[in-house]
Formats: structure tokens, C-alpha cells, sequence
């Protein structure tokens, strides 16, 4: 493959419709079909396949970030999970197929119609009983939730996959649920690489209006003295957060 410059580089992968910061489009194909795509379980196949229909399929969690959740889950002995930010739910499937057959996921989203677009594959799968969804915005649901004692340090895994602009919010609140012990995953923490698009780069809109949000938390996860951070180029960048104190 031609080398891209700069610019192509930054938007590239997004252009072609997947989320990917590797050097090539062939060298992420090659993940997906040699390790990715074989071993995916037929719901999420057709669950990825129907919203690749969808005319915002963009925010979709792609397989092979879906596939590193899962196993994360697994890792981790998870059985109390939440998830901000479902879309039709590839994640959610992902991580409700990882989880024990009484392992729970607080699912938030504020908006219930994407979800029922997924919801007959999850209910096919036989794991729809794992999933607690409530739709409205996240952030006043969270800060119910933190009222209630039993709720703090209750969760063994938190993902957030929500609106960029309310990511540090989402840690400040979401650091207290999770057990000391716990993972947080922050997706999207690289941002299409523009995390070091220089000043004029040909950004897409959304991308550019968010970019400040996605640094701010950055830095703030990078100082945090009650986690331990590893951020991995995985689909467009996940910072797991593991709470120590
Ligand atoms: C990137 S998508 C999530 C993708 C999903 N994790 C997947 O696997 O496909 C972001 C989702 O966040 C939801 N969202 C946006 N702002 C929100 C808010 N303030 N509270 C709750 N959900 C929100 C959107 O409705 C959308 O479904």
C-alpha cells in the first residue's frame, strides 16, 4: 500500500468506515480475518451486520475491540458491569455473552431506539436477562446512583462509550462505583489520531469540536493517583483505568 501523508493518515481510517489506528487498511484487515472475524459468535455477526446498515454505524464498537472486552470480562472474573453509551449494543452483547449466567450490566443510554434495534439478536442469544437498560442522559442517573451506599465500589467493570464532552464527569462519578480492583474502559481516547492532528489539519467537525475533551481527560486519567493507566491503540483508543485506592 502507498504511503499516506499526514492528513490522509488522520482521517483515513475513518473514511474507509472502520476504526482503526494501524499503519495499514490490509494489516487491520488481517486482524480481523485471521482472529477476529473466525471467532465471532453468530449473534454479534449478525448484530454487526445489521447495524452496518444503520445510518449512524460509525459509533459502533468494531469486533475486534469487542473481542479485547470480552476477554477483559473474562480477566477480570467480572459479574457486575455497566455500560454508558450502547448505540444497537455490539459491546454490550460482546461483554453480556463474556459474563456468568448471573453476571448483571447496568446498560445507560439516552437513546432507547437504537437499542431495541439490537435487542431481538441479544434476546436470540439468550442474554437479554444480564441487561438492566435504562434510557435518559447518563450523568443524572449516575449521580442517583452514587447516592445509594451499597451502589460504591460495586462494579467490577465500567465502559464508557458515551458523549466525549462528559467523559471527565463520567470518571468522577464512575471512580467511586467501581470497586478498588475494578477497570474502567474509556473508549475513543485516541480520537481518530487527531489526540496530535497539528493546528490545520482537514478535521471533520465533530472530531475537532470534541478534541479538547478527549486531551482534557487524557491528561486528567495520565495524574490520577487513584488508577493505574494503560491506553491501548485498540479500535480508536481505549484507556483502561484500574482503581487502586
Ligand atoms: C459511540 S455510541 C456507543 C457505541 C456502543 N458502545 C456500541 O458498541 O456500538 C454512543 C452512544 O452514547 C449515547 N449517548 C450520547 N450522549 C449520552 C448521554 N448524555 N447519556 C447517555 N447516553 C448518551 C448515544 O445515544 C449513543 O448510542
Amino acid at each position: 500500500m502507498a504511503v499516506r501523508n499526514e492528513k490522509e493518515q488522520l482521517l483515513g481510517h475513518r473514511d474507509l468506515s472502520h476504526k482503526s489506528l494501524l499503519q495499514s487498511d490490509a494489516l487491520y484487515q488481517y486482524i480481523l480475518d485471521t482472529s477476529v472475524h473466525p471467532r465471532e459468535h453468530e449473534s454479534l455477526k449478525e448484530l454487526r451486520e445489521m447495524t452496518e446498515k444503520h445510518p449512524r454505524n460509525l459509533m459502533a464498537t468494531p469486533p475486534d475491540e469487542g473481542q479485547f472486552l470480552s476477554m477483559l470480562v473474562k480477566l477480570v472474573n467480572a459479574k457486575n458491569t455497566m455500560e454508558i453509551g450502547v448505540y444497537t449494543g455490539y459491546s454490550l452483547l460482546s461483554t453480556a455473552l463474556a459474563l456468568p449466567p448471573d453476571g448483571k450490566i447496568l446498560a445507560l443510554d439516552a437513546n432507547r431506539e437504537y437499542y431495541d434495534l439490537g435487542l431481538p439478536i441479544i434476546q436470540k442469544a439468550g442474554v437479554a436477562h444480564k441487561i438492566d437498560f435504562r434510557e435518559g442522559p447518563a450523568l443524572p442517573f449516575l449521580d442517583e446512583l452514587i447516592k445509594d451506599e451499597s451502589k460504591k465500589g460495586s462494579f467490577d467493570f465500567v465502559f464508557v462509550d458515551a458523549d466525549k464532552d462528559n467523559y471527565l464527569n463520567y470518571h468522577k462519578r464512575v471512580i467511586d462505583l467501581v470497586k478498588i480492583g475494578g477497570l474502567i474502559g474509556y473508549d475513543n481516547t485516541l480520537w481518530s489520531g487527531s489526540v496530535v492532528a497539528p493546528p490545520d489539519a482537514p478535521l471533520k467537525d465533530y472530531v475537532r469540536r470534541l478534541l479538547p475533551h478527549v486531551l482534557e481527560l487524557n491528561k486528567h486519567l495520565a495524574q490520577d493517583s487513584r488508577i493505574e493507566i494503560c491506553q491501548l491503540p485498540v479500535g480508536d483508543g481505549v484507556t483502561l483505568c484500574r482503581r487502586i485506592i
